[in-house]
C-alpha cells in the first residue's frame, strides 16, 4: 500500500491531476478512523468516486449535545461541520451551503463523480445523510430504504432536507462508472445492515460496515466471509477492541464465552423480568427489528399487555405486520399497574419518570444513554435510584467481540487491513500488511505490493 498524497493539502487542479494519468484505485478517510463511528472514506478510481458511510461521530458531550440541541433542517450541515461532527469533504455537499467554509469545495464545482454507499441506518453512519448535495446518487440495501421510509414517516429522519435513494438488492453488482459494488447482508442489531464488496479494476475492497457472529444472522457474515476471502484491502470495524487493554494480546476466536449474551439468550432474561409481578417499563433501539419481534414474543407468553411507543408500534405493524397497543400519550400510562409492559424511550423519559411508581423495574436493552461515557448516564442513574426503580441491563451488543472481529480478519485473510471505527484500531492485527489509515492521506489500493511509507 502506498501513501498517494495528502488531500487535504491538494489543490481543485491537482486533484484533476491525481486522478487523470493514473487509473489505481486509491482511498482517503475524512473521519472516523479512531473513533467509535462516523467513518467516512472515499474510494476513488478513473474519475469516480464511491463514498461510504456519511455518519455523524456520536460525541455525548454537554457542549455538543447543547449545540445539537439547536439543530434543524436548514442549519443541519453547518452545525454538524462547526462542531466536527462531519467532515470537510470536498464534492459532496450542496455549493450554496458550503459558501461559509472557505476551500471547501461544493458537489456541482467538482470535477470527479462521486456517490454515496450506506451500509445501515445507525446515526454514526447516516446522521449526515440528508447534508449530502441532492445530486449525489445515494445506495443502500432495499431493507435499508424500507427500514428508512417507515421511520421517516413515523418522524425520525436526520437532520436535512428530503431527497430520494436508490435502494439495492442483495448480492447483484451495480456500478459507480468503472467501479463495481455489491451488497451483502450481514449480522448487526439494525434492519437492513449491509456490507460491501467493491471492485475496482482489478482489486477488491472489502468494507464490512458494523458486524457480528452472535446476532440471529450469524449466517450472512459467514456468508461474507466467504465473498471477501484474500481481499486487497478489508476495512473493518472495531468497536469492541476499543475496551480491551493495551496489554491485552487479541487472539482471534469463534468462542462465545460464559459473560457474554447473544441476541438468542435475550427472550429467557427478557422473560424472567416481564413476569415478575411489579410495573415493568423498558426501552431498546427501534431498528433492532429482531429484538423488536423477540419482546413481542415473549410479551405474549405472559398474562400481562405489551404497551409499545408509538414509534415502535409503527415499526411492528409496518415491518413485522404485528398489531401491538399503543398509546399517544405515554404520560398518561398506567405507571403503577403491574399487568403491563410499557417501553418507555428516553425521549420520554424525563417527562414520564415521576408518574413511574417506585419497585417497578426499568429494563435498558441497547437503547438511550447508551452507557457511562454519555454525559446523560448519570442523570438517568439517578433519577432510577432516587424513584427506588430497579434497573436491569440486558444487553447483547451489535458489535462482534474482539475476538470475533479477529476471527473475521483471520479467515478473510486481506492483503492489507485498515481497522477503523475504534478507539484502539491498532489492537486488531492483520494476517499480512496492516495500515491505521491516517485521516486526509490518499493511499493507493495496491494489495500490499508498495510500500507503507511516507
Ligand atoms: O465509548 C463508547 C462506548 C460505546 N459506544 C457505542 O455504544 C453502543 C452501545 O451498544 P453497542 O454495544 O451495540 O454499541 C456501542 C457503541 O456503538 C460509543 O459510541 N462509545
Amino acid at each position: 500500500m502506498f501513501i498517494f498524497s495528502h488531500a487535504s493539502k491538494l489543490s481543485m487542479a491537482s486533484v484533476v491531476e491525481q486522478v487523470a494519468p493514473n487509473h489505481k484505485a486509491t482511498i482517503t478517510f475524512y473521519a472516523g478512523t479512531q473513533t467509535i463511528g462516523g467513518t467516512i472514506a472515499a474510494i476513488e478510481y478513473n474519475n469516480h468516486r464511491v463514498v461510504f458511510d456519511f455518519g455523524t461521530d456520536f460525541r455525548p458531550d454537554p457542549e455538543t449535545l447543547a449545540a445539537l440541541r439547536e439543530l434543524n433542517d436548514d442549519n443541519a450541515l453547518r452545525i454538524f461541520l462547526e462542531q466536527r461532527l462531519l467532515p470537510k469533504v470536498d464534492g459532496v455537499y450542496p455549493d450554496a451551503q458550503v459558501t461559509a467554509f472557505p476551500g471547501l469545495i461544493g458537489a456541482a464545482e467538482f470535477p470527479i463523480h462521486t456517490a454515496v454507499i450506506i451500509s445501515h441506518l445507525h446515526l454514526d453512519h447516516v446522521g449526515g445523510l440528508l447534508c449530502i448535495d441532492p445530486g449525489i446518487d445515494v445506495y443502500m440495501s432495499d431493507k435499508s430504504l424500507e427500514l428508512y421510509n417507515v421511520l421517516s414517516e413515523a418522524g425520525d429522519r436526520p437532520f436535512g432536507h428530503e431527497r430520494t435513494f436508490n435502494g439495492v438488492p442483495y448480492y447483484k453488482p451495480f456500478f459507480v462508472g468503472d467501479i463495481k459494488i455489491t451488497a451483502y447482508p450481514i449480522d448487526h442489531d439494525c434492519y437492513g445492515a449491509s456490507a460491501f464488496i467493491i471492485e475496482a479494476g482489478d482489486k477488491r475492497i472489502a468494507y464490512t460496515g458494523d458486524l457480528r457472529i452472535h446476532g440471529v444472522h450469524s449466517r450472512y457474515t459467514f456468508e461474507y466471509i466467504e465473498a471477501a476471502k484474500h481481499a486487497d484491502l478489508l476495512i473493518t470495524e472495531g468497536v469492541a477492541a476499543s475496551f480491551l487493554p493495551d496489554d491485552y494480546e487479541l487472539v482471534g476466536s469463534k468462542e462465545f464465552g460464559e459473560d457474554f449474551y447473544a441476541e438468542k439468550d435475550l427472550d429467557r432474561q427478557f422473560l424472567d423480568l416481564f413476569e415478575l409481578k411489579k410495573p415493568i417499563l423498558f426501552d431498546f433501539y427501534a431498528r433492532n427489528i429482531e429484538r423488536l419481534r423477540m419482546i413481542i414474543d415473549t410479551a405474549s407468553k405472559t398474562d400481562k399487555q405489551l404497551v409499545l411507543s408509538p414509534k415502535h408500534a409503527f415499526l411492528a405493524k409496518k415491518l413485522l405486520g404485528a398489531d401491538v397497543r399503543t398509546t399517544d400519550s405515554l404520560t398518561d400510562a398506567d405507571y403503577e399497574s403491574d399487568r403491563l409492559l410499557i417501553n418507555l424511550p428516553f425521549e420520554q423519559f424525563d417527562s414520564c419518570i415521576d408518574k413511574v411508581a417506585s419497585g417497578s423495574i426499568y429494563i435498558h436493552s441497547n437503547s438511550e444513554p447508551l452507557g457511562p461515557f454519555d454525559s446523560r448516564w448519570q442523570a438517568f442513574i439517578d433519577a432510577l435510584a432516587i424513584r427506588d426503580i430497579e434497573l436491569h441491563s440486558l444487553h447483547s451488543s451489535g458489535h462482534g467481540k474482539a475476538e470475533h472481529i479477529q476471527y473475521v480478519i483471520d479467515q478473510i485473510q486481506p492483503k492489507v487491513l485498515m481497522p477503523v471505527h475504534s478507539l484502539k484500531p491498532y489492537k486488531s492485527v492483520g494476517p499480512n500488511q496492516r495500515i491505521l489509515p491516517e485521516i486526509g492521506v490518499t493511499y493507493m489500493i495496491d494489495g500490499g505490493d508498495g510500500q507503507a511509507n511516507k
